[in-house]
C-alpha cells in the first residue's frame, strides 16, 4: 500500500490519477491527521495502515503565487521543511522508503553556456545566499532536511503546465498575465512529472534527487509563439522592459527562472519530452476552464 500526502493539491491530484490509472492501491493521508503529530505517531500510523511507500506531495506554495508565501511564513516553513523532516524520521522509524515533491525554483539562471545545472550541483537559490524568495528558502531547506537520507527520492518539479486551463497551469498564466517577464525557464508537463514519481518507485529506480522536467528550456517568448499558433486569438502580449519593471510592478519577492539538466532521470529509464513537443501537445488538447465547468456540470 503507498501513502500519499498532499493528494487534495494540485499535483497531489495528478499523482492519486496516475496511481489509479496503474490500480496501484493507495491510501490518501490529509493533513488534518498529521497536522502537529510527533515522528513516532506518524509511523505508527504508517506500520497501522501497511504501508511500504509513502509519496509526500503536500506542501505550501502560497496562493496565487509565491508572493503569499511572504505573509504566511511560519506555515510555509511548516509545510515545506519541517513536515519534510518529520516525514523522514517518521519513514525512517518505520522502515519505509518515501518519495518528496521539491522544486526546481531552488536553482536561478543556467550554465553560461546555457546547459542545465545537475543534481550533483547544490542549489544556488536558497537561503544560504540571501537571494531567494521565502517559499524557495523553505524548498531548499525541506531538501537539506533528506540530506543522506538513503531510501528516498527528491523528485524536483518545475513550473507545472498541461491541457486544462487552471490558474496553476503555467499555460494559463501567461494567457492571463496582464504582463510578461521575458525569461528562459525548465517546465515540467504535469502528467509526465506525476508519472515519473510513480514510476521511480515501481521501476525501483536508484534512490536520489532528480529534475523531473522536460528536455531543454524555453523563453516565455517562445511559449506565446505557440500558444498563438495552437490557440489563435486576438491579443498581443505585453512584456516587461526588465526584471527590475516586473520586481516593481508585479512581484513582491524575487522569482526563479533556471534551467535544470534532466540527463540523470532519462538515464534511469523514464521518459520526459522535450519541452516543446509537450507544450504543443498541451496546447493542441486545450480544454478551456469555462467548458471544463460545463462538462463538471452536466456529469
Ligand atoms: N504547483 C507548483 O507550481 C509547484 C509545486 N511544487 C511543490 O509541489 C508540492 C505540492 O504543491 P501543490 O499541489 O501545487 O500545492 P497545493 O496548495 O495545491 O496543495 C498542497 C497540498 O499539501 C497539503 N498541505 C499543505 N500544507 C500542509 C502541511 N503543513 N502539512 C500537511 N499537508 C499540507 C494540502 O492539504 P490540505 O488540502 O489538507 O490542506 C494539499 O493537499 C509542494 O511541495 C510544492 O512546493 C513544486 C514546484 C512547482
Ligand atoms: C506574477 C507574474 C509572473 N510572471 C512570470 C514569472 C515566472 O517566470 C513565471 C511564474 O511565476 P508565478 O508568479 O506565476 O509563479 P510562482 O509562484 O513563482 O511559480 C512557482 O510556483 C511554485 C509553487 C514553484 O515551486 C515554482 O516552480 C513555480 O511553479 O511567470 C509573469 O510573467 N508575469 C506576472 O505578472
Amino acid at each position: 500500500m503507498i501513502g500519499l500526502f498532499g493528494s487534495t493539491g494540485y499535483v497531489g491530484q495528478s499523482i492519486a490519477h496516475v496511481l489509479t490509472q496503474r490500480g496501484l492501491d493507495f491510501l490518501p493521508i490529509r493533513h488534518r491527521q498529521i497536522q502537529g503529530i510527533t515522528s513516532e505517531s506518524l509511523a505508527s500510523i504508517l506500520r497501522d495502515h501497511g504501508i511500504d511507500f509513502l509519496i509526500n506531495s503536500a506542501g505550501y506554495t502560497g496562493k496565487p503565487n509565491v508572493d503569499a508565501c511572504e505573509l504566511d511564513k511560519a506555515n510555509c516553513l511548516d509545510g515545506n521543511a519541517t513536515l519534510v523532516g518529520r516525514i523522514r524520521e517518521a519513514c525512517e522509524l518505520a522502515g519505509i522508503p518515501f518519495g518528496h515533491v521539491s522544486s526546481g525554483c531552488i536553482f536561478t539562471g543556467s550554465h553560461a553556456d546555457g546547459t542545465g545545472f545537475t543534481e550533483a550541483e547544490p542549489p544556488n537559490f536558497s537561503f544560504r545566499q540571501n537571494n531567494c524568495s521565502f517559499y524557495s528558502g523553505t524548498k531548499a531547506l525541506g531538501e537539506e532536511m533528506l540530506a543522506d537520507c538513503e531510501s528516498c527520492y527528491v523528485w524536483r518539479l518545475r513550473i507545472p503546465f498541461d491541457h486544462r486551463d487552471s490558474p496553476r497551469n503555467y499555460l494559463s498564466k501567461v494567457q492571463r498575465y496582464d504582463r510578461l517577464l521575458e525569461a528562459t525557464n525548465s517546465l515540467s508537463h504535469l502528467g509526465e512529472f506525476a508519472s515519473a514519481c510513480v514510476d521511480s518507485w515501481v521501476q525501483r529506480i536508484p534512490f536520489g534527487i532528480y529534475n523531473v522536467v522536460n528536455g531543454g528550456s524555453i523563453t516565455t517568448r517562445r511559449v506565446t509563439e505557440l500558444i498563438a499558433e495552437s490557440l489563435p486569438r486576438d491579443r498581443s502580449y505585453e512584456f516587461f522592459d526588465d526584471e527590475v519593471e516586473f520586481m516593481a510592478k508585479a512581484a513582491t519577492t524575487p522569482r526563479s527562472n533556471c534551467v535544470l539538466d534532466n540527463s540523470k532521470i532519462l538515464a534511469a529509464g523514464i521518459a520526459m519530452r522535450p519541452v516543446e513537443d509537450a507544450i504543443r501537445d498541451a496546447l493542441e488538447h486545450w480544454q478551456p476552464e469555462t467548458s471544463m465547468n460545463e462538462n463538471r456540470q452536466l456529469t
